[in-house]
């Protein structure tokens, strides 16, 4: 397996000390079901300093102990080629291009700095590749994951014609008159990397739609060199989260967050609107808040009697794009405190710091999950509320969203550009009787557990020697 993002990464502390860290993300959660006694090697990058740090001491192979027994190699790929293939490129623009969020009139700006990047990007993909065919074994089967790694498949074909070779993206995919945004040559080159593999798989079929597309806008009809496309639609691990969320810290967690969310004047519990992301732009997170604020002018019934709980971890805090997405986060939410709050009502609970067990005590006692991202690939919170609910959540969610395309009949679906419907869609939500809202979510926890990670990745190995 490859990824740019491995199973863990490393922080160093003065005294010397290496502490391994679990990695976040979708890609992560599915890569990481298959542990320890099989003879999978994870190829990955090292991210940042401390992680080059461990990649000096170990040689590259990580030691188990960090790693829950997985085999790992890490790569310590030169810096700046790295900052330049996964800041400049995959995060600024191949990300950019996926979740279609260029929204400005000089954006994007192919020049020559992008041409240098791309090189850079090119060598990142190389390197992989190279480390791949020294990995495998003869015959072996290689899954390459994500956006970071759309030129590795060709790269490693041309290296070892041996090996059956899947692609996997973890984004939604652009559709042609988007992707073509891209330069000929460039969009060439993605599709034709991709199409390197043996068999390039998708999180939902509008996104396999969407790359045959682009194949037969970029490259003429056909998928040229037989590549075949398949669907494997990355579900929640039902037994992981159900044992991790019944669990003491959680149960303390949940304490802290009733204590904060306090009583309505009526003396009832306050109801709860959970949203838990990464600080990502395609998450759409100022929009959701600015909805809820709607729903708080529109319907002042609801003051004092709801609480937004919004948890947004830092992410890729290297791009100022996203350093000031998280400032305007921050803003907006104190706007709409300092608007409606009371002495004895925070109406919105936003916290920045990363803490999983909370996560899951927010997921418990959710009345309402807020999913309403711009464009995402699957979204797994979407899945993993349903699958951890206590009594029941009704679920905001965006069409957009390729969890859409699975739990869209029982979920309150909007558009994620449409505040006002937003606002109407949380008022639906908040609204609905206790016996409908835990039918729905007995309904959407079985739809979100249909594809576990183990199996998710079975199935791709199991197409991939098919
Ligand atoms: O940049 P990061 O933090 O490694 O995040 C990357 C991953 O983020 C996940 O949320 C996406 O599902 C993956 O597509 C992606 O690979």
């Amino acid at each position: 397996m490859a990824s740019n993002r491995g199973p863990v990464s490393y922080t160093l502390d003065e005294t010397g000390r290496l502490t391994a860290r679990r990695g976040g993300g979708g890609l992560v959660s599915g890569l990481s079901a298959i542990g320890p006694g099989t003879d999978a090697v994870w190829v990955c990058s090292a991210l940042n300093d401390s992680d080059r740090e461990a990649v000096r001491r170990t040689g590259g192979t990580l030691d188990p102990a960090d790693t829950g027994g997985q085999h790992v190699r890490m790569l310590d790929v030169d810096a700046q080629m790295h900052a330049a293939a996964y800041n400049g490129i995959a995060n600024s623009v191949l990300w950019f291009v996926h979740h279609m969020l260029y929204q400005t009139p000089m954006e994007p700006v192919f020049d020559t700095e992008f041409r240098r990047q791309w090189a850079a990007y090119e060598g990142y993909n190389r390197a992989f590749a190279e480390a791949l065919a020294e990995e495998a074994a003869e015959g072996a089967a290689v899954l390459v994951q994500d956006y970071h790694l759309t030129l590795t498949p060709r790269m490693l074909r041309e290296l070892r014609p041996d090996l059956r070779i899947g692609h996997f993206s973890h984004t939604p995919w652009a559709p042609p008159e988007y992707f073509r945004l891209l330069p000929d040559d460039i969009a060439a080159q993605v599709l034709g990397g991709i199409l390197g593999a043996d068999r390039a798989a998708f999180l939902t079929q509008r996104w396999a739609d969407a790359f045959t597309d682009c194949c037969h806008a970029v490259l003429g009809p056909g998928i040229p060199s037989g590549t075949r496309i398949g669907v494997h639609g990355l579900g929640a691990d039902v037994e992981f989260l159900r044992e991790r969320a019944h669990r003491p810290d959680v149960a303390e967690r949940m304490r802290t967050l009733r204590a904060q969310i306090g009583t309505a004047p009526d003396g009832r519990p306050r109801k709860t609107i959970v949203r838990v992301d990464r600080t990502e732009l395609s998450k759409n997170i100022v929009r959701g808040l600015l909805a809820y604020e709607e729903l708080l002018r529109s319907r002042p019934e609801w003051r004092e009697r709801v609480v937004h709980v919004a948890f947004a971890y830092p992410s890729r805090q290297d791009l100022a794009v996203y350093r000031e997405y998280t400032a305007e986060v921050q803003r907006v939410a104190a706007e709409i405190n300092s608007r409606f709050g009371t002495p004895g009502w925070t109406p919105v609970e936003l916290h920045v710091k990363d803490d999983f067990a909370r996560s899951l005590a927010a997921y418990r006692l959710a009345d309402v999950a807020l999913v309403n991202p711009i464009r995402d690939g699957m979204n797994l919170v979407a899945k993993e509320v349903p699958v951890v609910s206590d009594e029941g959540c009704a679920l905001v969610l965006s069409r957009e969203a390729g969890a859409y395309e699975e739990l869209g009949e029982d979920a309150v679906t909007v558009n994620p550009y449409d505040i006002v419907g937003t606002a109407r869609a949380l008022h639906e939500a908040l609204s609905m009787g206790p016996g409908e809202r835990a039918e729905r979510t007995k309904r959407l926890a079985a739809q979100a557990t249909a594809l576990p990670p183990a199996r998710w990745f079975l199935d791709q190995l199991a197409a991939l020697e098919g």
